[in-house]
């Protein structure tokens, strides 16, 4: 008896001939990507090249010109607008370079309500768990606008990952972190994506952080 075995590589993103135009002088092509589940990336390449872009056109944040993007077995294009802003809420946890809080609640309360929306989940021992991760545990109770930008940034972190997304992206996620921090979100990330085998993306231009992963995307 023969007895067959066969190896899926599930590839939860990938993207085709991808291209995208602000305007007839701002126009980018973009390479290919095929990343299996679970996968880590790092996208490099000098200022306005087009990363950032790059990442709005994967969390489905600005449409593509031409060309196509699969998650999992989603294709975002095929996704009507309301679709799509469901999919990303469920699946994505997007570190953005400027984040927005809503600044009337505190840090924990800002936490609270990311986790209540989309699946109106309240889960205090992950909110709890994560400040802690990320040394802002402390600051729960404080308003948002009484934050450092590092502190912010840290905040940041703890939005996009308090849902456990099956994927993260992070747009220069270090970039006002000193050394120690720096490794401590790093190591974090990585931890959050192992545990619950998401992908993460990250775009950077930090030294420290580019020792730190083996797949390197440069555009
Ligand atoms: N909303 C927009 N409208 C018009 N042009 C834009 C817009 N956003 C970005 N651009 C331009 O597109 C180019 C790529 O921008 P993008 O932010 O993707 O680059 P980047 O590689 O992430 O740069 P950096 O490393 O400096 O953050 C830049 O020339 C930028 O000025």
């Amino acid at each position: 008896m023969y007895v067959l075995i066969i190896f899926v590589f599930k590839l939860m993103i990938k993207t085709s001939k991808l291209q995208f135009s602000y305007s007839s002088e701002n126009s980018f092509s973009f390479p290919d990507i095929s990343l299996p589940k679970g996968e880590h990336l790092l996208i490099l390449g000098s200022s306005g090249v087009g990363k950032t872009t790059l990442l709005h056109l994967l969390a489905g944040l600005l449409p593509a010109s031409s060309g196509s993007i699969t998650v999992g077995n989603t294709e975002l294009q095929n996704l009507s607008r309301k679709k799509l802003d469901a999919f990303r809420g469920r699946e994505m946890g997007i570190i953005f370079q400027n984040d927005y809080f809503i600044n009337a609640l505190s840090v924990g309360e800002n936490l609270e309500l990311r986790l209540y929306f989309p699946d109106k989940k309240k889960d205090s021992a992950r909110v709890k768990e994560l400040a802690e991760r990320l040394g802002i545990s402390n600051l729960l109770h404080k308003k948002v606008t009484a934050l450092s930008e590092g502190q912010r940034q840290r905040l940041s972190i703890a939005l996009a990952l308090v849902n456990k997304p099956n994927i993260i992206f992070a747009d220069e996620p270090t970039a006002s972190l000193d050394d120690e921090n720096c490794e401590k979100v790093v190591t974090l990330l990585k931890e959050e994506a192992s545990n619950s085998n998401a992908n993460l993306l990250i775009i950077t231009h930090d030294q420290r952080v580019k020792t730190m992963f083996k797949n390197h995307l440069y555009l």
